[in-house]
């Protein structure tokens, strides 16, 4: 699978030949071993992946956004516990990369749930409450650049995105950090926090996931 010219060119290749056309759970594991066993890619991966599960099935959001897809690969995970007519919404800002995650969100067959926009979240988060007619998110997953986290959650609360009772969670708030994101959330009365221990993906390294309540 060398062939591809990118890396999530490459994970694409080799979702298409050998994971299961429709079946997300098959595509899903078709990444973690490819990124386990020949090349890694930062993926929430599997153990982090499974708090991502516990949430998504706790929460039974209506809307979902995501800030920075990647390969798709934690799309698919919350598209796959999506209850019927809910939506999420991924925010990719490489062109590259998102036509990769939509070949691969079309191969695991979650794609009619997910709106994938191509932009920085800062120029498009501004935009969608008018663009869905949406009043809030139910769920915001956060795993774009790390400094990214704390400006686009106060955007976010400034667009009135957020409501009484969105979670937000965030990946790789121990490794590699979010230092400022973490002080906010844990420190301001308009969030509850907790911290998810785990490891980074595919690796012996600890990293967690943050879950934050906002309160309104
Ligand atoms: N403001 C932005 N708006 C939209 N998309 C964005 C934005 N910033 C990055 N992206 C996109 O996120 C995707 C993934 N990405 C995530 C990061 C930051 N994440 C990490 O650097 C990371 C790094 C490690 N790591 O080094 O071990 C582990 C992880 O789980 C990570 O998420 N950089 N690109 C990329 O496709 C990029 O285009
Ligand atoms: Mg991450």
């Amino acid at each position: 699978f060398t062939s591809g010219k990118s890396r999530p060119m490459r994970i694409l290749q080799y979702v298409q030949r050998t994971a299961v056309q429709g079946d997300a759970n098959s595509v899903i594991s078709a990444v973690d071993s490819y990124c386990a066993n020949v090349e890694w890619a930062m993926n929430v991966g599997d153990m982090k992946g499974e708090i991502l599960d516990a949430v998504v099935l706790d929460v039974r959001p209506r809307w979902v956004l995501e800030l920075g897809t990647y390969c798709g690969y934690s799309t698919m995970r919350i598209a796959r516990f999506l209850p019927p007519g809910a939506r999420l919404v991924t925010l990719e800002m490489n062109h590259h990369y998102a036509q990769v995650a939509k070949q691969i969100l079309g191969h695991a067959g979650v794609d009619a749930q997910v709106d994938l926009l191509v932009g920085t979240s800062s120029a498009l988060i501004p935009q969608l409450k008018k663009k869905f007619d949406l009043d809030k998110f139910d769920l915001v997953f956060i795993d774009h650049w790390k400094t990214s986290y704390l400006p686009d959650t106060k955007l976010l609360e400034e667009c009135g995105l957020l409501a009484s009772g969105t979670v937000l969670l965030a990946d790789n708030v121990t490794c590699p950090g979010a230092p400022d994101y973490l002080q906010y959330v844990r420190n301001s009365p308009r969030y509850k926090s907790l911290y998810f221990p785990s490891q980074l993906e595919y690796l012996q390294v600890e990293d967690g996931m943050e879950k934050s309540i906002f309160l309104g």
